[in-house]
């Protein structure tokens, strides 16, 4: 049979080896490959710019050393595009900026739904604590969060703080965010480009007003949604999550959306809890840069979908400029 003269492209990868392992899936290599993608690993250890040639290179590094070599790669290779540039991806490396993008958006979906951020205010100084909380009229309980997410263990390491006292455990700088009772269960809303999938996590379970008058003060906690549906064993929890609503799909397509445009991401997913008090009330409390895809149903098409759609739409721009010069 003749072999047909297909375009291939070429992707290369700069991830951390736990990352390899997690998303770069022998059934992701090989739907990319019957469908014209070749993923190629980026070899840490040599320089960028020796390595390619490339279509595009997607990533998850930090670090100056990093920043610099896609900088010079960047500047040898103009049009080969990176997912995404470090300029942009900084944001959510802050928890304080990386929510304030919420506030910004427009979203002119129904009247009937609420959206935004949990109150939250950043506390460099311990003897500021309490003054903080009442200036911005926080009330307990309230998450203690580190202002970093930088991918560290750190900053994932969180702690429900039940009243004044708990606060003395806490060492700052670190960003204090009311407890928005929710049913226990997280929507997370996955980006990859014109692409976006909702799951149902489990979450922080509802603090009651008993609780709160007999609870210890102050409660560490790390990672709690990140477990996937064959984890949550426990019959409760299954059966909380599979009950749970989901929020209106267009409303959530609509934010994703308007972040994408907003943040000027490609691959992202937020975390979304809705007000169990209002009911109507959604809020966004994470937002992660290239989070754990391989985790949702037929990632592998998703995520390949996205590749073809990045290169195809760059290759008809330069084709639309060759005919237009
Ligand atoms: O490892 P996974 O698959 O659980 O993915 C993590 C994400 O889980 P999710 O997809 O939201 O359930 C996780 O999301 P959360 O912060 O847990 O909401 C982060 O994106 C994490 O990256 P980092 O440690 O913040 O750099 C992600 O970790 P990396 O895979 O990037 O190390
Ligand atoms: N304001 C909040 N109200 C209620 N629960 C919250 C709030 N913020 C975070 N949580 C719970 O804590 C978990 C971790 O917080 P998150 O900000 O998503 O940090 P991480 O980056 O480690 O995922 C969430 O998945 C959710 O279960
Ligand atoms: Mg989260
Ligand atoms: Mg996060």
């Amino acid at each position: 049979m003749a072999e047909q003269n297909v375009t291939r492209y070429r992707i290369g990868y700069a991830l951390e080896p736990k990352k390899v392992q997690s998303f770069i899936q022998y059934s992701l290599i090989i739907h990319a490959k019957n469908r014209g993608i070749d993923l190629v690993p980026i070899d840490l250890s040599k320089p960028l710019i020796d390595q390619g040639p490339f279509h595009c290179i997607i990533h998850k590094l930090y670090g100056p050393e990093w920043r610099e070599q896609l900088e010079e790669f960047s500047s040898r290779n103009p049009d080969v595009i990176i997912v995404d540039p470090l300029d942009f991806i900084d944001r959510l490396h802050n928890r304080i900026s990386m929510l304030q993008v919420v506030n910004e958006l427009k979203i002119c979906q129904q009247t009937e739904i609420l959206f935004g951020i949990p109150k939250q205010v950043f506390v460099e100084n311990p003897a500021s604590f309490y003054e903080c909380i009442e200036t911005e009229g926080l009330e307990f309980p309230v998450i203690a969060k580190p202002l970093v997410a930088n991918g560290s263990a750190n900053s994932h390491q969180m702690a429900l703080v039940f009243n004044k006292e708990g606060l003395k455990g806490l060492n700052p700088p670190i960003i204090l965010q009311e407890f928005v009772n929710h049913g226990g269960v997280i929507y997370k809303v996955y980006v990859a480009g014109e692409h976006v999938k909702f799951v149902k996590r489990k979450s922080l379970p509802d603090i009651s007003e008993e609780t709160l008058g007999t609870s210890e003060n102050l409660l560490s906690f790390s990672q709690i949604s990140n477990l996937t549906a064959q984890d949550q064993s426990d019959e409760r929890v299954a059966r909380l999550i599979e009950e749970a609503k989901m929020p209106p799909l267009r409303f959530l397509t609509e934010v994703a959306n308007g972040l994408k445009s907003a943040l000027k991401l490609h691959l992202f997913n937020f975390d979304v809890i809705r007000d169990s008090r209002v009911g109507n009330r959604y809020l966004v409390i994470d937002i992660n840069y290239f989070p754990g895809y391989a985790k949702l149903p037929s990632y592998e098409t998703i995520l390949t979908d996205f590749f073809l759609d990045i290169v195809q739409r760059k290759q008809r721009v330069n084709s639309d400029d060759h005919l237009s010069a």
